[in-house]
């Protein structure tokens, strides 16, 4: 029996990062190969008719699980009914810039989608924000959707996992699909602590086969300064990767991990796990079952580790003082 249709809604959608993400979900990549999808797109008025274009080419691909495109300026009708929430619509940073050096001219977005979503969603709404800085973000719309619970609010660490698995991959001569339990602690800014820790490759602790200087000096800063690399090279910010990783994200988020596994999500703290304080959203190790996630607890963590972890709680606090100060947040 054919499935119900799912509303995914993606804010953004003319951008980059747009292109590149709605012809996936609407090939079954975000949901399943079983799952029927309604997309709303959401765009800023003079975005709209770039957006209307994409929709004609959604439609012209013919894709046996896309039941309808619809195009929106007004976020109240584009978050009707929605399952799925991808926040992707916001401005990118360019050379020499921070992600929070983008809080002002973003944060003022995520206010009104998140009373939008609360108004709007369906009850079982998942969202995840992509625009960054995203942690912060996703904090803006979780507070202005206080009938949704926290916890489905989560910002995409998911590039930064990935990242990690890549280099890790390239380093010991191995596929990605070899690398288990990596983990990419904290803020989705250059602060962040990629930590291989616990990671295996092919099952051996990936620690043993890699050495310390090259983790501190090469693996950390290439990891956490990869997007400004990409820029430097691309001339503009990450696109593909990034909608692949939130693929990733949603799929794993609603149809699970795998057994054995973790990855890491931007997930709502609640004050007790790994010193994290309440109400961040943070980049922990986390599985999911059931269409929702459990972070992983009980980890050993080095003092190496807990440096890494405090430090971002410092930087995700900084970056919230900031909006707070702004009046985007309490
Ligand atoms: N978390 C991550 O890992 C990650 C990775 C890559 C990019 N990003 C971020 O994603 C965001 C989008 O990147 P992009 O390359 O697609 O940028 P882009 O400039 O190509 O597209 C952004 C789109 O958002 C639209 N937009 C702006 N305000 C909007 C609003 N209020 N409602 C709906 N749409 C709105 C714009 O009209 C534009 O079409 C940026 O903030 C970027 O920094 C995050
Ligand atoms: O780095 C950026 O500004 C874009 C994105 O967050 C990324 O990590 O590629």
């Amino acid at each position: 029996m054919a499935k119900t249709p799912v509303t995914v809604t993606v804010t953004g959608a003319a951008g980059n990062i747009g292109y590149a993400l709605l012809f996936r979900i609407a090939s079954g990549g975000l949901l399943g190969q079983d799952v029927p999808v309604r997309l709303n797109l959401l765009e800023i008025p003079q975005a709209v008719k770039a957006a209307e274009g994409t929709a004609m080419e959604l439609n012209d691909s013919a894709f046996p699980l896309l039941e309808s495109v619809n195009v929106y300026d007004d976020a109240n009708k584009a978050f009707a009914g929605t399952s799925v929430g991808l926040l992707v619509g916001a401005r990118p940073r360019t050379k020499g810039m921070e992600r929070a050096d983008l809080l002002e001219a973003n944060g003022g977005i995520f206010g009104p989608q998140g009373k939008a979503i609360n108004d709007n969603a369906a009850d079982d709404v998942k969202v995840l924000v992509v625009g960054n800085p995203a942690n912060t973000n996703a904090v803006i719309a979780m507070q202005s959707a206080p009938d949704v619970p926290n916890d489905r609010f989560n910002a995409m660490m998911r590039l930064d996992h990935n990242r990690a698995i890549a280099q890790l991959a390239a380093k010991t001569g191995s596929a990605v699909a070899d690398i288990k339990k990596m983990l990419v602690w904290g803020n989705h800014s250059a602060d962040q602590y990629p930590d291989v820790s616990y990671a295996t490759v092919a099952g051996k602790p990936a620690p043993e086969l890699v050495d310390s200087e090259w983790l501190d000096s090469y693996f950390v800063p290439t990891v956490a300064k990869r997007g400004a690399a990409i820029i430097e090279a691309r001339g503009a910010s990450s696109a593909a990767s990034a909608a692949s990783s939130a693929i990733d994200h949603v799929y794993n988020w609603v149809n699970g991990t795998t057994e054995g596994d973790w990855v890491t999500g931007g997930v709502y703290s609640d004050g007790s796990h790994y010193g994290v304080p309440e109400g961040l959203i943070f980049g922990l190790p986390v599985t999911s079952k059931g269409g929702s996630w459990d972070v992983v607890d009980g980890l050993e963590i080095s003092a190496a580790t807990q440096a890494g972890i405090d430090h971002n709680i410092k930087a995700a606090q900084e970056e919230l003082d900031a909006v707070r100060a702004l009046g985007l947040i309490k």
